[in-house]
């Protein structure tokens, strides 16, 4: 049965604190004086301060170990994005969310802080300056969103006052910055392939892509603002860096800093999208007899051709958000971050 936790413990708990913005987010707690408790599948450094649980989240024993005399838990774990595994999604994503919330009550955990997606709004065409209350995306771009959108709901339904269990729910997008496995990786594989030559469409869309720091102030923020009756209970926030850039001049500044060409060709937004609809057919036709992943698939290409810029006024307005690392000097970081990938290297 439920025990609660003292108030003002500054014990937490990262669920997911193996991967890349977990590893970010256990590195800030730790220098603002939390102790941190790791739950994950798998441990990838150690740290004084930190202990680690192995485990999945779907197991609910694992899940009550870690969270003893733990007052603060973030959720930040999620099978990789690109997988095709729609049941791995469906179990870790909701059902697993599901437990991690049961876990909590259980524990006498007083507060959640879900790492959501501004794309739960996305559907492949143009968002401006878009605010928390667009509604959910009818038609999600992938299967892994779908599931975001349900572990959102899951998450900020759960909020109970009464009870004392807040929660709330932070939508970054396009995180990057050192030890990403993802964006900058993608990226240079697609330019040593040869591949990153042309621009999709006249290159004018602008996107938020947000260094990982900014990520996790934006986190640690919602924590220490959660509390009764803060306007921030069971609500989503963007958070982005706030400076909206051309898809192509963001590509363009990390490939050039990484010492490859910048894309310079264009070709139009339709014939691509069209190409790639139609190559992801024919994957889907020869599916039985050869299996192949191409890198333009259309969710990719409408990522890399239209606008999607959020806005951050509801953070900035009910908790004080601000980005902490500009754009330049994200970028700057993160290039210097990872010389293994530098042209011949
Ligand atoms: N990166 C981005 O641009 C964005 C990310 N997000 C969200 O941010 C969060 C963190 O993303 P990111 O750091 O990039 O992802 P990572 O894959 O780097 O980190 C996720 C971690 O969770 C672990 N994990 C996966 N399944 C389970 C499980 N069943 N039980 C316990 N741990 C598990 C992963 O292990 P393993 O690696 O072995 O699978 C990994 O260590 C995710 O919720 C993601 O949806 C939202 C918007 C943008
Ligand atoms: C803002 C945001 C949601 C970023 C998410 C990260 C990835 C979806 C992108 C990171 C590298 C991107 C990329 C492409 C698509 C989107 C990414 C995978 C292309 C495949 C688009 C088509 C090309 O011309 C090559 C691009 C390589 C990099």
């Amino acid at each position: 049965m439920a025990t609660r936790v003292r108030p003002g413990n500054k014990r937490c708990a990262v669920i997911g604190g193996s991967g890349f913005l977990g590893r970010h987010l256990v590195e800030k707690l730790l220098d603002r004086g939390y102790s941190v408790s790791v739950f994950d599948i798998r441990q990838s450094y150690e740290l004084p301060g930190v202990v680690f649980h192995m485990g999945d989240l779907c197991d609910k024993q694992a899940l009550l170990t870690a969270l003893k005399d733990v007052s603060l838990v973030f959720h930040c774990a999620s099978p990789f994005p690109g997988s095709d595994d729609r049941a791995l999604f469906e179990r870790v994503n909701i059902q697993g969310t599901q437990t991690v919330i049961l876990a909590c009550i259980e524990a006498g955990v007083q507060k959640l802080v879900l790492t959501s997606s501004a794309s739960v709004v996305y559907e492949g065409t143009d968002i401006k300056n878009g605010r928390e209350d667009l509604p959910y995306a009818k038609k999600p771009i992938d299967y892994y969103t779908a599931t975001k959108i349900q572990q959102e709901k899951l998450v900020l339904e759960a909020c109970d006052q009464q009870k004392g269990f807040l929660t709330v729910a932070i939508r970054p997008h396009g995180i990057f910055g050192p030890r990403d496995p993802q964006l900058v990786p993608i990226l240079v594989d697609t330019a040593r392939r040869g591949k990153m030559k042309f621009i999709i469409g006249d290159g004018s869309n602008l996107v938020d892509f947000t260094f990982v720091e900014n990520v996790v102030h934006g986190h640690i923020l919602a924590a220490e603002t959660l509390k009764s009756n803060s306007p921030i209970c069971g609500k989503p926030y963007h958070i982005t860096n706030d400076e909206p850039v051309r898809f192509w001049d963001f590509m363009s500044e990390v490939l050039v800093g990484l010492g490859y060409a910048a894309p310079r060709y264009h070709l139009p937004y339709a014939l691509v999208y069209g190409l790639a609809l139609l190559l992801w057919l024919l994957t889907l036709v020869l599916r039985p007899f050869v299996s192949f992943k191409p890198t333009f698939t259309p969710m990719r290409v409408a990522l890399a051709g239209t606008h999607h810029y959020y806005s951050c006024e509801r953070a900035k307005e009910d908790m004080g958000y601000k980005p902490v690392v500009s754009l330049k000097e994200g970028i700057a970081r993160t290039v210097q971050s990872y010389p293994h990938l530098r042209r011949g290297a």
